[in-house]
C-alpha cells in the first residue's frame, strides 16, 4: 500500500470536497480590507461570552481534546520524549476520569512532529487512526532554499506523515507580492499529494489585519486544505482579532467558491477557558461544522493537561497539580 492510499484511509473522513485552490484573482485580494477597531471591539467581547457550563462543559472540553494537534517542536525532543506523547494522544484522558464522564475512544485529533520524529510517531501511533502532521519547508523561519523546502514536504510525506504544516514566506505578504506568495503556496500543496496542507501565516509577523486577510485569501486560492495563525515561534502567536480575521477570510472564500478550508489556531493557547472561547468563537461564526477535525484543529502542547485538569474537577470537585498531567 502506498503512503498515500494510507493517508487517505487513516485521515479523519471530511464531509466536504477538499479544496483545490482556484487561479489567484489579484481583484479579489486587492478588494479585501480589515477594519482593526471594529475587530479588536469584537474580539473583546468574547471572552465575556462563553456561557457553558456543567456536563455542557465537560462534553465542550473533550470536544477540544478531539481537535488539538498534540505538539512538540524542542530541539531536545527525542524519540522516548514522542513515544509518550504519542501514548497520551491515544489516551488523552485518565481512564477513571473517562469512565465518569461516560466517554469512550476519545483521542486527539493528531500528533504534531518535526520531520526526525514522524518515523518514530507514526510507529507509536499505528492502528490508533490518529494521524501524524509535520512542520516543514524550513519550519519555524521558512528561509531555507526553496527546492529543500519542497524536497522537506517530500520527505515527511514518505516517512508516513499525512499532514503538513508548512510555513509562508513572510517577505512576500510585507511587500505584497501576492504572485509569489500564491506561487509558493500552490507548489507546496501540490508536494504534499494526498496529505492535507495546513499553511502556517506567522501572523505576529505580518504587520497588518489587513495583511493576514489577504495572506489567508491567497493561501486559500493556492489550495490550502487549513490556514494556520502560528508558528507558536512567534513573538506573538494566535491572538483573537487575528482569529477573527482569519475565520471571517474563510467564511468569505466558502461564500465565493463552494469550498471549506479549516482553521488551525496555535501557540500559547494553554487553558481550557481559552479553548471554550475559541470554540464558541467557530460555532458562531462558521457553524458546527468547523467544530469538527477535518476543518478545525487547537495547535497546543500544553493545553491538554489545563483541560484534564478541569475534567477532573468537573467530576470530582477538586484540582488536582498539573503535574499529574504530564504530557510527554
Ligand atoms: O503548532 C503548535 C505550536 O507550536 C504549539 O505552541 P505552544 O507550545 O505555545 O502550545
Amino acid at each position: 500500500m502506498t503512503t498515500g492510499a494510507r493517508a487517505m484511509q487513516v485521515l479523519p473522513q471530511a464531509g466536504h470536497p477538499r479544496n483545490p485552490g482556484m487561479t489567484l484573482d489579484l481583484d479579489w485580494v486587492a478588494a479585501v480590507q480589515a477594519n482593526t477597531s471594529a475587530i479588536e471591539r469584537r474580539a473583546a467581547t468574547l471572552p465575556g461570552r462563553r456561557s457553558v457550563k456543567k456536563d455542557h462543559q465537560a462534553a465542550w472540553l473533550c470536544k477540544a481534546i478531539s481537535l488539538i494537534d498534540l505538539t512538540t517542536l524542542s530541539g531536545d525532543d527525542t524519540t522516548g520524549r514522542v513515544q509518550r506523547l504519542c501514548a497520551k494522544a491515544r489516551a488523552p484522558v485518565r481512564a477513571d476520569l473517562l469512565d465518569r464522564l461516560g466517554m469512550t475512544g476519545l483521542t486527539v485529533g493528531a500528533v504534531c512532529v518535526y520531520h526526525e520524529m514522524v518515523g518514530p510517531a507514526v510507529r507509536a501511533l499505528e492502528g490508533s487512526g490518529i494521524p501524524v502532521a509535520a512542520v516543514s519547508t524550513g519550519f519555524p523561519a521558512g528561509l531555507s532554499p526553496f527546492h529543500l523546502r519542497i524536497a522537506e514536504i517530500g520527505e515527511s510525506v514518505a516517512a508516513g506523515a499525512q499532514e503538513i504544516d508548512i510555513v509562508i514566506s513572510r517577505r512576500h505578504v510585507l511587500t505584497g507580492n501576492w504572485q509569489a506568495l500564491y506561487d509558493e503556496m500552490a507548489e507546496m500543496r501540490a508536494a504534499c499529494g494526498a496529505a492535507h496542507v495546513k499553511a502556517i501565516l506567522a501572523t505576529g509577523e505580518l504587520g497588518t489585519l489587513r495583511n493576514v486577510a489577504r495572506a489567508s485569501l491567497v493561501c486559500m486560492m493556492a489550495g490550502a486544505d487549513f490556514i494556520k495563525t502560528s508558528t507558536g515561534k512567534e513573538g506573538v502567536n494566535a491572538t483573537l482579532p487575528v482569529s477573527l480575521t482569519m475565520i471571517r477570510a474563510i467564511r468569505d472564500y466558502e461564500a465565493r467558491t463552494g469550498f471549506r478550508v479549516g482553521y488551525k489556531p496555535a501557540g500559547g493557547i494553554s487553558k481550557a477557558k481559552d479553548a471554550l472561547v475559541y470554540l464558541s468563537l467557530m460555532r458562531d461564526e462558521l457553524g458546527l461544522p468547523w467544530c469538527q477535525p477535518d476543518l478545525f484543529r487547537f495547535g497546543a502542547s500544553s493545553l491538554l493537561g489545563d483541560i484534564e485538569r478541569q475534567l477532573e474537577h468537573h467530576v470530582s470537585g477538586n484540582y488536582s497539580a498539573g503535574n499529574r498531567h504530564p504530557m510527554g
